[in-house]
């Protein structure tokens, strides 16, 4: 197995630019809208700016070009993708095989499939009821309302909401039960508005009118979610001046919440026409966060709560179940090297606990799971213990593929081993 071993800078200080990935989240739905753009009308004299590279996006680029084909189509480990691409070849009449990598399979898609069958889609499982590999073919709109279930992850409906324009009779979508991540649907929202679609949410119903999508220039933000493995950075270092080149306080991602989130944790953020700037300041010995609109940051405050010995009360972790692993399992089997368990209550409430010593004497060694977010949560503790070893590094890739090329540039060593 190939891992890392990051070793603490020899400066207190971390001083350093960084240019963060642009946002996979922003990058994908621009590509989707493009597509659906490109098939209404012949459009021209537009450009992306700052596309994201992350390989969420690379798989995003490849298959919609392999969809025009119609084939098996392995979205590999990407969420968005397989959610989105679902819509759009139903809709679109492709007939073609979306799969991905064995935990795609158990990562559910039953709502979206149920609410684009209900449409008039025939969408099929291969194996199990509920999760991927699906067969599309066959699209005629018999309705033009859906409910739609958006307990488990938001990208359901975004992927809907996407594609609705294109509809020979638009969309009214009644949201059904409580909306997750709402904060990556309004995201969607305003980058359909921003492409001149007009979109109408009262209640619980989206309403869509057929509408054409018109494109223009649009430049990608920097990642607010990998800004926050920064922001770990700052917080643990003893002195910090860390600028996030681009990043704007105005932003479209729920994830810009951080600024608020990791002032407690001891980070002030300061914007400047360079970027965001963070710097330390005081921190408070407890906090309560609501991940309901952010499970991406859960495992950044858990692992860096835990690490600074903070007491955190956290909510709205559901969907950390059904990510790119389980992620309460994960982190509760690797806090345990740092003495904390992630206790469930009853009430839809998570604690940190400590329950043990730390062993002080060995180096850390932490699995992540086929999970990016695991190793760069993890990665910044060698500022607190000296030095860390990460498993399977290279899974930075999905959404942050020079991540470790960043932490070197902020003076970690890091040596790269084959066990
Ligand atoms: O729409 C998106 O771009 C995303 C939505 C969120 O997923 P859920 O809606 O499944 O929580 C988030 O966790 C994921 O990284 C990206
Ligand atoms: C959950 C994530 O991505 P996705 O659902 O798109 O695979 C993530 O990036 O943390």
């Amino acid at each position: 197995m190939k891992s890392v071993i990051v070793n603490k800078p020899e400066q207190k200080e971390i001083r350093v630019d960084i240019n963060l990935p642009a946002s996979k989240s922003l990058s994908n739905r621009l590509l989707l809208i493009e597509a659906l753009a490109q098939k209404q009308k012949k459009q021209s004299g537009y450009t992306f700016h700052n596309l994201s590279t992350a390989n969420d996006t690379l798989v995003m680029q490849r298959l919609l070009q392999e969809a025009k084909e119609g084939a098996i189509l392995d979205v590999e480990d990407a969420g968005t993708v397989m959610r989105f691409m679902t819509a759009y070849c139903a809709v679109n009449n492709l007939s073609v095989i979306l799969t991905g990598t064995y935990r795609m399979q158990e990562r559910p898609i039953g709502d979206l499939v149920d609410a684009l069958n209900q449409l008039g889609a025939q969408i099929e499982y291969m194996k199990r009821p509920g999760y991927p590999p699906i067969k599309i073919r066959g699209f005629v709109q018999r309705y033009p309302k859906v409910t739609l279930s958006s307990g488990v992850s938001s990208q359901f409906l975004s992927a809907l909401l996407m594609v609705a324009p294109t509809l020979p009779h638009g969309l009214e979508i009644h949201i059904e039960g409580f909306l997750r991540s709402r904060s990556y649907v309004e995201m969607t929202l305003r980058l359909m508005e921003y492409f001149g679609v007009k979109t109408e949410w009262k209640g619980d119903v989206i309403k869509v009118e057929p509408q054409e999508y018109a494109l223009r220039d649009y430049t990608v933000e920097p990642d607010w979610s990998a800004a926050g493995y920064w922001y770990s950075i700052a917080a643990l270092a003893p002195f910090a001046h860390i600028t996030l080149n681009g990043l704007t306080d105005n932003s479209w991602q729920g994830d810009r919440r951080l600024v608020e989130l990791m002032r407690p944790m001891g980070v002030y953020t300061t914007f400047t026409p360079q970027g965001a700037v963070l710097t330390k300041t005081d921190e408070l010995g407890e906090l309560e966060i609501d991940f309901i609109d952010n499970p991406d940051l859960a495992q950044t405050f858990v692992v860096l709560a835990a690490a600074k010995g903070i007491e955190l009360e956290a909510y709205g972790l559901e969907s950390l179940r059904v990510k790119e692993t389980d992620r309460i399992r994960a982190l509760q089997n690797e806090l345990m090297s740092l003495g904390y368990w992630l206790d469930e209550k009853h009430n839809g409430e998570w604690k940190l606990v400590k329950v043990s010593k730390r062993n002080a004497g060995t180096m850390p060694v932490f699995d992540t799971y086929k999970d990016h977010r695991m190793a760069m949560a993890f990665a910044p503790l060698a500022l607190k213990l000296g030095k860390v070893k990460i498993n399977d590094p290279e899974v930075v890739k999905k959404s942050y593929p020079h991540f470790w090329e960043d932490l070197q540039k902020a003076g970690f060593k890091l040596e790269f081993t084959n066990q």
